[in-house]
């Protein structure tokens, strides 16, 4: 994975999505198609994204009993895609159960999608791990436990902020994908994100890739907030 910055598609519909990225006209750009769009639009849309070139992260984040899960992914091996995902919370054999799920659904000749488990949300803070999850533990302890689940069920990598990815990268290796959401310029609103990081802190953190939704979609000038964004990630400012 070439260090992507992955543009949120975060938009309710098809049309919406489609007129942001015709702005970037013909360039290959890498997308995660989330919840809202996917179910508004369904499958075919994320193939229709496929099949113009770009790069797609499905962001569905499976967190169910292991049958249901291994179900799942082998319906969303079949699009095809990059990268998807599941809850670490949902327990090894879970994540155990996406892997044989995505093999299964694997079509000969395709790549299986990578799969990364969510340690703990971006928008959660320490205090919401104490009293809505009822977790003593520290947030970084907790995130790197989930990660080394994750590794040792067989995943390819982690979604988690950008502060964690040290502590991941020593425990999980660095070829363990560290995907961080929770992006902002340091201007920015946090907005609904806590442990957030602006794109020079998570290059020099050791992010793999960065996700960044509003700050681009939601931008006056969404073409330049991108190319100054990925430039920054990129090290080239
Ligand atoms: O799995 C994710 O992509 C995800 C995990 C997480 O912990 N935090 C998080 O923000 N995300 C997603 O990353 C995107 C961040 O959007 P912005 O806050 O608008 O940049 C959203 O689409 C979230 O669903």
């Amino acid at each position: 994975m070439d260090h992507p910055l992955i543009i949120a598609l975060d938009f309710p519909e098809k049309e919406k999505a489609l007129d942001f990225l015709s702005l970037f006209s013909k360039e290959s750009l890498y997308v995660k198609v989330g919840m809202e769009l996917f179910y508004s639009e369904g499958p075919r849309f994320v193939e229709e994204i496929k099949s113009r070139g770009h790069g797609v992260f499905l962001d569905l984040k499976l967190h169910d009993i292991p049958n249901t899960v291994k179900s799942a992914m082998e319906r969303l091996a079949r699009l095809n895609v990059d990268i998807v995902n599941v809850h670490a919370a949902g327990g090894k054999q879970m994540m155990e159960a996406a892997i044989e799920g995505l093999d299964k659904g694997t079509i000969s000749g395709n790549k299986r999608p990578a799969c990364i488990a969510v340690t703990q949300l971006t928008s959660t803070t320490e205090k919401m791990l104490t009293d809505d999850l009822l977790i003593s533990e520290h947030m970084e302890a907790v995130v790197s436990h989930y990660a080394r689940n994750t590794k040792a069920s067989g995943l390819d990598g982690v979604v988690c902020s950008a502060l964690e990815v040290p502590v991941i990268s020593r425990e999980c290796g660095g070829d363990f994908l560290k995907v961080t959401p929770g992006i902002r310029m340091v201007s920015e609103d946090k907005g609904d994100q806590h442990r957030v990081a602006t794109p020079e802190r998570a290059r020099e953190l050791g992010s793999t890739a960065i996700v960044v939704g509003r700050s681009i979609t939601q931008a006056q000038d969404p073409l330049a907030a991108y190319y100054d964004m990925n430039k920054l990630w990129r090290g080239q400012i």
